[in-house]
């Protein structure tokens, strides 16, 4: 069995591609069942998120294993896997195990130690057990990552920024509007991410703030956390009219299609009118054909790297300071990992004495005959029980702990022999 992870993030895929893999919530659940069908692959996690689609696996073997997962991505994608290849990333185990303890303390993200990813790995988490996807190994290896981006985020300085993909677009548009307040804002959608788009507008001074919404419930939710009047809210249904009144706006909303296009803005402004557009959905909600327009600067998600190049060395220091902590929380894992390699040993050890102490048991009492009450009998066999769980917990105790690779194999291997064991390997 080992670890391995299959995927593309914004390290290695523009967001048209990266859109084209994105696994929304609703398909998680036949998602994973595809890829627990393939017949190498025992446990499938899916992490998709706007930087990243990642499909962690255990699998009987490797190579196998990242082949099926290949084909499952082609297949949704629908791109050849001759394209898809070159934007995907690969890594096995301890490099695996690595990459999700980054990405969980949010040091893998386009924005470095933004909070959103823990809760996206702990979602990823929660739907893989409920899926089916994550057994055993999965399961230890997400809660320990959890562990680990929870630790970063409390024993390092990452967690003190409070940043995100929305605080880091409203710097770029304040970078190329330079004056909020003097700006006509409006944002589409009144999700997680238009929350914070909202927290840092008005942080850097926004005053005129419209939120368009599909359904009217959320936009008044959001509206109520900031300040009365503080806010506009409007169904989608108008969202040409308000855009057509407005000098920035910003799309985040779940949609899997473009809701604005050339076409649509080419009706409602004037040729001279400009108009900055702020995409942080992927997929995007803004088609690339709008920037067509001479009068109309389009932004996505993978335009914020400018914002974040900027603080460069601030990110490695972070980085440097995160990555010790981050080793403890592998070599645990590890620690766990190898311990699994007992398992068969000492089962197949306990079956052996269950049965032996079984055979033996039927013949004392088929001895001791009729006239031994069904008390009697209880008693003799806690008995038995006791003597061979007694027997057995020592050595147990002592292979489990056993921390050297080679002596925890030559003890197995002596148990093994001594025992004359037929030992099936279960994990590893
Ligand atoms: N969460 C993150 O960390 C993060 C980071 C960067 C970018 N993003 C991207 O930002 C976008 C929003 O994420 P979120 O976390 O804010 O999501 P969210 O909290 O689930 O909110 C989703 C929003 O999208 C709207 N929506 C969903 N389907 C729609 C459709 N077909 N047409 C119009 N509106 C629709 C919802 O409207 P209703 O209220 O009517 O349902 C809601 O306002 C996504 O594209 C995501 O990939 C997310």
């Amino acid at each position: 069995m080992n670890i391995a992870v299959v995927g593309l993030s914004h390290k290695t895929a523009p967001v048209e591609v990266r859109e084209k893999l994105s696994i929304p919530e609703p398909l998680t659940e036949s998602a994973i069942a595809q890829l627990v069908s393939y017949p190498h692959i025992t446990e499938a996690a899916i992490l998709s998120t706007c930087n990243r689609l990642e499909i962690y696996i255990v699998a009987h073997e490797t190579e196998q294993g990242i082949r099926e997962v290949t084909h499952f991505l082609a297949e949704y994608s629908k791109l050849p896997i001759s394209s898809l290849r070159q934007h995907l990333f690969m890594l096995l185990h301890q490099d695996a195990v690595m990459h999700l303890m980054r990405v969980s303390a949010g040091l893998d993200s386009l924005v470095l130690g933004e909070g959103q990813i823990l809760s996206q790995v702990k979602n990823t988490h929660k739907l893989g057990q409920q899926y089916n996807g994550i057994k055993t190994i999965l399961n230890k290896l997400f809660k320990q990552a959890i562990t680990a981006g929870k630790r970063v985020r409390t024993e390092t300085s990452i967690g003190t920024g409070a940043v995100s993909i929305s605080s880091a677009a409203v710097e770029l548009a304040q970078m190329k509007a330079q004056n909020l307040a003097a700006c006509r804002v409006t944002i589409l959608g009144a999700g997680k991410m238009s929350r914070l788009l909202v927290q840092h507008l008005i942080s850097k001074g926004a005053a005129r703030i419209r939120i368009l919404n599909r359904s009217m419930g959320r936009a008044e939710e959001l509206a109520r956390q900031f300040p009365e009047n503080s806010i506009q809210i409007h169904p989608l249904s108008e969202i040409m009219s308000v855009i057509s009144e407005s000098d920035l706006v910003f799309t985040s909303t779940s949609a899997t299609e473009p809701i604005i296009d050339r076409a649509k803005l080419e009706i409602i402004l004037e040729p001279t009118k400009p108009l900055m557009l702020f995409d942080i959905s992927v997929p995007r909600n803004v088609h690339s054909d709008v920037n067509e327009l001479s009068n109309v600067q389009a932004f996505n998600v993978d335009d914020l790297k400018a914002v974040v190049a900027q603080n460069h060395e601030s990110r490695r220091k972070m980085a440097q300071e995160a990555q010790a902590l981050l080793e403890e929380e592998v070599s645990s894992f590890d620690i766990w990992w190898r311990s699994l390699e007992t398992v068969s040993t000492i089962s197949c050890l306990r079956n052996k004495m269950e049965t032996i102490r079984e055979q033996e048991l039927e013949k004392a009492l088929s001895r001791l005959g009729s006239e031994f009450g069904d008390k009697h009998q209880e008693v003799i066999e806690a008995l038995t029980k006791g003597i061979v769980n007694k027997i057995l917990h020592e050595p147990m105790v002592q292979l489990r702990s056993q921390q050297d690779l080679e002596t925890r194999r030559s003890c197995m291997e002596t148990l093994q022999t001594l025992f004359n064991l037929d030992v099936e390997e279960q994990y590893s």
